[in-house]
C-alpha cells in the first residue's frame, strides 16, 4: 500500500513505514498543492502535521485513503466529520508532545514573572540595569489557571506544582466532581473565577467554535493586573490586537504566544516591538524527544490501521 507523508517526520519512523509499504516522504508537498493532490489521490494513508489542510479539494482527492495520521494533537486542520463520512480514520498523536508543551509553559511563566530576560544586550554593553529589574516575581506561591484540563493541562499542573504553584483549572467537559481534580490536587473553577484569580493563565483547549476568541478584549481586561498569559493552544483563541494593547498599556505583566491566527505570522502586525512578550513559531510541542515519540506513535498506529 502507499503512504504519503506531506510534512517532516522523524527518520526512523519513516523507515519503519517504508519497511512494510511504499512510502512517499516529501516534506515540501504541503507547499505544492498540485503535487500534493496528485500524490494524495493514490494514497492509502496520508500522514500530516498542522499545516496540511485535510479538507475541501484535498479531501475530495482521497479516493483510496483509509487513514490520516496526524503528527500532533490539534485537529483543526482536518475536516474530521468529512473524513469519517468517507470512511477515513483520523489518528492523532495524543499525549506524545504533552511534556514539551508543559515544559514550555512552566519555563515561559517563570521567565515572564521574573521579567529579566530582555536585559542581555544592556548587560553585555555594560549598562547594568539592576534597579529596573528588582521587582521580578517568583513563581512559587503564585496561582496558575489552566483553561482546558486534558493531557497537556494535567501534565502542566504536575510540573507547576513541583515548583510550588497553586493550580486551578476550568474544563468545559469535566464536572467539578470529576476524579481527575481529586487525583491531581487541582481546584476546579469556572472560567470567570479562574481569570479573576490566576497570576498565570495558560490555554489548553482545542480551537473549535466555542473557543474562538475565548480571550477577547473583555476577558483580557478581567485578568489580574500584572498577570501573564501563555497561549500554546491555537491562535484563533486569543484576540491578538487586544492582547498587544493590554501589554503596551501595562495591564498584563507578560505573554508568551506560540500559535497565531495566521501562520506564519504576517510581519508588521500588532506584536511588533510589543513589550513583555515572548513569541515563538509554533514550537511548544516540538523537541527532539517529542518528534521521536509523535512519529513512532503515528507510524505504529498507521501500520495497525492498514492491517
Ligand atoms: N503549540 C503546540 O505545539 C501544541 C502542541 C500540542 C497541542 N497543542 C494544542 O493544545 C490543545 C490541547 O491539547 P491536549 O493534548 O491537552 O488536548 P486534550 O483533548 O487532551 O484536552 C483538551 C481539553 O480541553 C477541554 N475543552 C474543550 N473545549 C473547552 C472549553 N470551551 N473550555 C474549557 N475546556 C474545554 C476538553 O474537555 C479537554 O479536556 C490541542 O487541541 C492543540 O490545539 C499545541
Ligand atoms: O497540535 C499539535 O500537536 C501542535 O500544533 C504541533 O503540531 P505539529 O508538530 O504537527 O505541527
Amino acid at each position: 500500500m502507499k503512504i504519503v507523508i506531506t510534512e517532516f517526520m522523524d527518520a526512523p519512523a519513516v523507515a519503519q513505514l517504508a519497511a512494510r509499504h511504499e512510502v512517499v516522504y516529501d516534506p515540501t508537498l504541503v507547499d505544492d498543492p498540485a503535487r500534493l493532490h496528485a500524490q494524495a489521490a493514490l494514497a492509502d494513508a496520508l500522514v500530516v502535521r498542522n499545516r496540511t489542510q485535510v479538507r475541501g479539494e484535498l479531501l475530495a482527492t482521497l479516493g483510496r485513503c483509509r487513514v490520516v495520521g496526524r503528527l500532533g494533537v490539534g485537529l483543526d486542520n482536518i475536516d474530521v466529520p468529512g473524513c469519517e463520512a468517507r470512511g477515513i480514520a483520523v489518528i492523532p498523536a495524543t499525549g506524545a508532545n504533552a511534556l514539551s508543551v508543559a515544559e514550555y509553559v512552566v519555563a515561559t511563566a517563570m521567565l515572564l514573572l521574573r521579567g529579566a530576560y530582555q536585559a542581555s544586550a544592556q548587560v553585555a554593553a555594560g549598562a547594568w540595569p539592576r534597579p529596573a529589574l528588582i521587582n521580578g516575581r517568583e513563581a512559587g506561591g503564585k496561582t496558575l489557571g489552566l483553561v482546558g484540563f486534558g493531557a497537556i493541562g494535567q501534565l502542566t499542573a504536575r510540573l507547576a506544582q513541583g515548583i510550588g504553584m497553586r493550580v486551578i483549572a476550568s474544563d468545559a467537559a469535566l464536572g467539578a466532581g470529576h476524579p481527575v481534580y481529586r487525583d491531581t490536587g487541582v481546584a476546579p473553577v469556572g472560567l470567570d473565577e479562574l481569570v479573576a484569580q490566576a497570576d498565570v493563565v495558560s490555554l489548553h483547549v482545542p480551537l473549535v467554535d466555542s473557543t474562538r476568541h475565548l480571550f477577547d478584549a473583555r476577558r483580557l481586561a478581567a485578568m489580574k493586573p500584572g498577570a501573564v498569559l501563555i497561549n500554546t493552544a491555537r491562535g484563533g483563541i486569543v484576540d491578538e490586537p487586544a492582547l498587544a494593547a493590554a501589554l503596551r498599556e501595562g495591564r498584563l505583566g507578560g505573554a508568551a504566544v506560540d500559535v497565531f491566527a495566521d501562520e506564519p505570522l504576517p510581519g508588521g502586525g500588532a506584536f511588533v516591538d510589543c513589550p513583555r512578550l515572548v513569541l515563538t513559531p509554533h514550537i511548544a510541542g516540538l523537541s527532539v524527544e517529542a518528534n521521536e515519540r509523535v512519529s513512532s506513535m503515528i507510524a505504529q498506529r498507521v501500520l495497525e490501521a492498514l492491517g
